[in-house]
């Protein structure tokens, strides 16, 4: 699904990520930690096609990234659902047409009765209507995961999902991110957390990478 071959990222100074090599396959949940700086977003952004790697290779799907022009990668993105860190919202637009856009965007319809589904799914459905300045954290990010989920792609990319949330509420981002892994998706999720990994270890299979010192590393299993 997702490969990287020996992956190198450097912003221009010195290379933030080197040696980064790692096959997704589909179905695994994996975990991304790390010191706060060490590169979880940009490896993310790798995995999706946002950045190119300065070294190494990286494959979306049996494709190098480097032999994809910009509509393939495009077209290549709507299999995979990124929750970004901040999730970012239109504020003139509701809360569902938010969710829809990804379809909106990509000229496919709507189907009116799937979206308050998908809604209800993350407990949203009350607030269809709402402008997403009206919304807590705790439901903006529910709502990102629906919008990145709204495409049915086989890879959900989350960037610190829970951040900014209480307990109780990345439980339950948790929980939707387990079942989505149960319906056959491939998950990645980047948190400092380590009690969200904790508790997601007790339900789920889960692999635990970390980047430190510019490199990839699969974590000790004492978590
Ligand atoms: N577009 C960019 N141009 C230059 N430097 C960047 C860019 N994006 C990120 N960086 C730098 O790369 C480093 C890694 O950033 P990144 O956001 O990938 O780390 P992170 O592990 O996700 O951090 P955090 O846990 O704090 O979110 C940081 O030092 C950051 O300042």
């Amino acid at each position: 699904m997702i490969e990287l071959q020996n992956a190198a990222m450097s912003y221009g100074g010195g290379e933030l990520l080197s040696q980064m090599s790692l096959r997704l396959q589909p179905g695994s949940f994996h975990f991304l930690t790390g010191p706060s700086g060490a590169g979880k977003t940009t490896f993310l952004k790798l995995c999706y096609g946002e950045l190119l790697p300065s070294g190494g290779h990286v494959s979306l799907f049996g494709r190098d990234v480097f032999r994809m022009d910009r509509d393939e990668i495009a077209r290549t993105r709507q299999r995979i659902g990124v929750v970004h860190q901040d999730c970012q919202f239109l504020d003139h637009l509701s809360l569902a047409e938010n969710v829809a856009l990804p379809l909106t965007v990509a000229g496919k319809p709507v189907n009116s009765a799937e979206l308050m589904e998908l809604l209800g799914w993350v407990g949203l459905k009350r607030h269809a209507d709402a402008l997403p300045p009206q919304l807590s954290g705790g439901e903006r990010q529910r709502a990102a995961l629906a919008r990145a989920v709204i495409m049915s792609p086989e890879v959900i990319l989350a960037d610190e999902p829970t951040g900014n949330v209480d307990w109780e509420m990345s439980q339950r981002l948790l929980a939707l991110l387990i079942e989505l892994n149960r319906m056959g998706k491939s998950v990645v999720i980047a948190t400092h957390d380590l009690n969200l990994i904790r508790a997601a270890k007790a339900q789920v299979s889960a692999r635990v990478l970390r980047i430190a010192n510019q490199r990839l590393h699969l974590a000790g299993a004492d978590l």
